[in-house]
């Protein structure tokens, strides 16, 4: 039996105001702080032989914190752009609320779970924050709907995390909302529409358990 181990990083600056964040670079907050902490003592014992995670600092913090509570520091971690949250277009740095008064209850619905809804997108790509700077500006989307996210996190997923489970080795992911539901749809087969009632907590270890052709002996998820 191997184990895969998903984690949403904590609660982001972002989070806490309630905005659209995406591929924006905010930190967590104390209270995302804590929450990693708390995944870290659900993760008590779990051993794991790679981290993998976006370029994005709330998503990195989170997963630096489980290594040290777990005193895996030594573990090696990849830090990629294919993990980071879906993006989302014009809609990142926007109040969610707000969206809902301005669009109505069932667009901003479409926009923030259907796999296919694109949010409005930006007029070019904005590489104003960090991990961007060194990207190809071509490579960079301007709005992704979960499908379009999807393709390229499953190829990440099949070509570096799958073959480390087939070896026996225990992976962990902390990722995003939406990069996490991509993986939750490839890896247990859900249906584009049953995708839109999948939610992904923060700071909350998701523990598959598979037979060595992957398939899931068992799993914790919770869907509500
Ligand atoms: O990018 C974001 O705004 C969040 O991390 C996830 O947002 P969502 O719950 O609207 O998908």
């Amino acid at each position: 039996m191997v184990k895969l181990v998903m984690v949403r990083h904590g609660e982001s600056i972002a989070n806490a105001l309630n905005q659209y964040t995406g591929w924006n670079d905010v930190d967590l907050t104390h209270e995302g702080v804590m929450q990693a902490h708390e995944a870290a003592k659900k993760l008590k014992g779990f051993y794991f032989e790679h981290v993998h995670t976006s370029v994005l600092q709330r998503a990195i913090k989170t997963a630096y914190i489980i290594q040290d509570d777990l005193d895996l520091n030594y573990v090696p971690i990849t830090k990629t752009w294919r993990l980071n949250e879906r993006h989302y277009g014009a809609l990142r740095g926007l109040n969610k609320d707000d969206t809902r008064k301005e669009y109505g209850l069932e667009q901003v619905h479409l926009w923030r779970r259907s796999f296919y809804s694109v949010p409005p997108a930006l007029s070019k790509p904005d590489p104003t924050t960090g991990p961007y700077k060194y990207f190809d500006q071509n490579m960079m989307p301007v709005a992704e709907s979960l499908y379009e996210a999807y393709q390229r996190i499953i190829p990440y997923y099949v070509d570096h995390v799958a073959p480390g489970l087939l070896d026996g080795k225990n992976q962990l992911i902390v990722a995003h909302g939406s990069t996490i539901r991509a993986l939750i749809k490839y890896i247990e087969g859900i249906s584009d529409k049953d995708i839109d009632g999948v939610e992904v907590a923060n700071g909350t270890p998701l523990v598959y358990d598979f037979d060595d052709k992957l398939n899931i002996i068992n799993d914790n998820r919770q869907r509500y």
